[in-house]
C-alpha cells in the first residue's frame, strides 16, 4: 500500500514542490499516524522524542531526535503529548521562540482545566505562535485511511499567519479546515471530541418522551376504555395499531417543531425589529437541531408506511373483512358504493403517498453529499418552500384521515380525543402563523430586517 501511495504522489503535480519540514513532539499513537500522513502528503518529517532510539512503528522516513535537535529543523512544531507532560516546554522555550506551535491534544472531561490546552502551552512558551488543530480526528482514521465522517479540521489561533501556514498543511492532508477564530475557541474545539451526538440529544429524548405519552394515551382510550366500558380484549392492539398510531403522529409533530423554531425567530426579529441580537439561548439550540428532527421523523414517516403496508395480511383485518361479508350474506344486503368514503379513503392515501415521498426528498437533500453540491439558495428553497409542503401534505393526511371523527362528540372517550386530533395543534398552529407571516404587511418588514436595513448599531 505504502509503494502505490508513493508511486500515486510521483505522479501528483504537487510532490515536485519542496514542501517544508515537520517536526513531531511525542512518537506515540496520534504522532506517529500524523507523520506518517504528513510523509505520505510529502513533508519531510522530524520526530521530537525523549529517546532517540527509533521503533519500527515510526514511519521509516522520518527521522527522530531529541526535542532541541528537531526543534531547530523546522518551523512547525506539532506537539502529540498529553497535556500534563507539556511542563519540560518551557526549558526548550529558547528554541522554540517565534516558531509555531500546534496543539492537537484532548482532554478527558469537558472543560477539564480552567483555560484550554493551546492557552495553557501559550501560558508556557509566551515566544511561540500557538495553534489549535486535528484534536477532532483520530489516530485511528488517520491511519486506516476512514476519514469520511471527520474531514473537518477545527483551527484556531491568534497569529494569523501561522494559523494561515497550518491550515495549508492540512489541505495538503486532503482534509478540511475550518477556521474557528483566536485561540480563545480552542476550550470549545477541545469539547467537541467528548460530546455524545450532541445534535441528536435532544430530538432523540422528545421522540422518547412524546412516544411514551402517545402509547399510554393510545392504550387507555383504545384498550383499557374498550376493556372496561365493552368487554372486549383489545390488548394486541400494543403491536401494531398503537405504533402505526404513534408512528405518523410523530412524524407529523417532529416534522412542524422543525419549522415551529423559524417561525417563532420571524416573530421576534419583527418584535424587536432588529436582527442584530441574539436569539434566546434555548431557540438557538433548536434551531441547530432542526435537521436532526426532521430525520427522526423521517424515520417515524418510514415506519408508518411499513406498518401501514401490512394491514391487509393482518389477521384481525382479515377476520373483520370476511365477518362483514357474511353479515351481508346472512342478511341478504349488499352495502351500496359511499362515494363520499371513497373519496376521503383515496384522497388520504394520495396525501399520505405525496407527503411521505416530499418527505423523503427532504431527508435525501439535507444529507452532506447532496447539499454541498447544491448551492444555499437551492437548499434554502428545498428546505424551506419543500418543507412546508410536505408538512402541508401530511397535516392534510391526517386530518382528512379523521376528519369526520374530530368534531362528532362519540369519537370522545373518557374525554379524551382521539390521538389524531392532539397530533394536528403543533402543526396547525405553525401553518396558521406562516400563513399570517406571509401578508406583505409583515413580510416586508421582515424582509428589510432580515436583509439588515434596519441595522441598529447598538446591536452591532
Ligand atoms: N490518539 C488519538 O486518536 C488522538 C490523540 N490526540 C492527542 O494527541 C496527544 C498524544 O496522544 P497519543 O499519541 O494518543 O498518546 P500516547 O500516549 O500514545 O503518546 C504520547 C506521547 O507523548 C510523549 N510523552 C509521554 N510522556 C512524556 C513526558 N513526560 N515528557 C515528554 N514527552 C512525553 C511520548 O513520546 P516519546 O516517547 O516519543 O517522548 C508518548 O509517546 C494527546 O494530547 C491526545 O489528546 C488528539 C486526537 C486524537
Ligand atoms: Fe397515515
Amino acid at each position: 500500500m505504502n509503494k502505490n501511495s508513493s508511486n500515486i504522489m510521483a505522479l501528483a503535480p504537487n510532490t515536485s514542490n519542496k514542501r517544508e519540514t515537520i517536526c513531531i513532539f511525542g512518537t506515540g499513537d496520534f504522532g506517529r499516524a500524523l507523520g506518517h500522513k504528513m510523509i505520505q502528503s510529502g513533508y519531510p518529517v522530524v520526530f521530537g522524542s525523549r529517546s532517540t532510539q527509533k521503533s519500527s512503528l515510526i514511519p521509516k522516513d522520518a527521522e527522530v531526535l531529541s526535542h532541541a535537535e528537531a526543534a531547530q529543523k523546522a518551523a512547525i512544531i506539532i506537539i502529540a503529548i498529553q497535556r500534563q507532560h507539556y511542563n519540560f516546554l518551557t526549558s526548550l522555550a529558547e528554541i522554540l521562540h517565534g516558531k509555531v506551535l500546534v496543539d492537537v491534544s484532548n482532554n478527558l472531561k469537558i472543560n477539564q482545566y480552567p483555560e484550554s490546552n493551546a492557552e495553557y502551552l501559550a501560558q508556557l512558551v509566551p515566544g511561540a505562535k500557538v495553534v489549535k488543530a486535528f484534536n477532532t480526528v483520530s489516530a485511528w482514521a488517520l491511519q486506516s485511511g476512514t476519514l469520511d465522517a471527520s474531514r473537518q479540521v477545527f483551527v484556531c489561533g491568534d497569529d494569523m499567519e501561522a494559523k494561515q501556514r497550518v491550515m495549508d498543511i492540512v489541505r495538503a492532508l486532503g482534509l478540511t479546515p475550518l477556521d474557528q477564530g483566536s485561540l480563545l475557541a480552542a476550550q470549545e474545539i477541545e469539547n467537541y471530541p467528548l460530546q455524545l451526538f450532541p445534535m441528536w440529544k435532544f430530538p432523540i429524548l422528545l421522540s422518547l418522551c412524546l412516544t411514551a405519552f402517545f402509547f399510554f394515551y393510545c392504550l387507555i382510550r383504545d384498550v383499557i376504555y374498550s376493556y372496561v366500558y365493552d368487554n372486549k380484549d383489545f390488548s394486541f392492539f400494543i403491536a401494531i395499531s398503537i405504533p402505526n398510531r404513534i408512528c405518523p403522529i410523530l412524524a407529523l409533530i417532529l416534522l412542524a417543531l422543525v419549522y415551529l423554531p423559524g417561525v417563532l425567530a420571524a416573530i421576534i426579529q419583527l418584535y424587536r425589529g432588529t436582527k442584530y441580537r441574539r436569539f434566546p439561548d434555548w431557540l438557538d439550540k433548536w434551531m441547530l437541531c432542526r435537521k436532526q428532527l426532521g430525520l427522526v421523523a423521517l424515520a417515524f414517516a418510514s415506519l408508518h408506511v411499513l406498518y401501514t403496508l401490512v394491514i391487509p395480511i393482518r389477521y384481525f383485518v382479515r377476520w373483520r373483512m370476511s365477518s362483514q361479508i357474511i353479515s351481508q350474506a346472512l342478511n341478504n344486503k349488499t352495502e351500496p358504493l359511499n362515494n363520499t368514503y371513497v373519496w376521503l379513503s383515496d384522497s388520504y392515501l394520495a396525501l399520505g403517498i405525496l407527503g411521505f415521498f416530499l418527505f423523503v426528498l427532504l431527508g435525501i437533500t439535507s444529507l452532506p453529499s447532496v447539499s454541498n453540491n447544491v448551492n444555499w439558495r437551492e437548499f434554502r428553497f428545498v428546505q424551506s418552500k419543500l418543507g412546508y409542503l410536505t408538512l402541508i401534505l401530511c397535516t392534510a393526511h391526517t386530518l382528512v384521515y379523521g376528519g369526520n371523527r374530530f368534531l362528532s362528540p362519540s369519537s370522545y372517550r373518557w374525554y379524551l380525543p382521539n390521538a389524531y386530533m392532539l397530533s394536528l395543534i403543533v402543526p396547525c398552529i405553525v401553518l396558521v402563523v406562516k400563513l399570517v407571516l406571509i401578508f406583505p404587511c409583515l413580510d416586508k418588514p421582515l424582509t428589510r430586517i432580515r436583509q439588515g436595513w434596519e441595522r441598529n448599531p447598538q446591536y452591532s
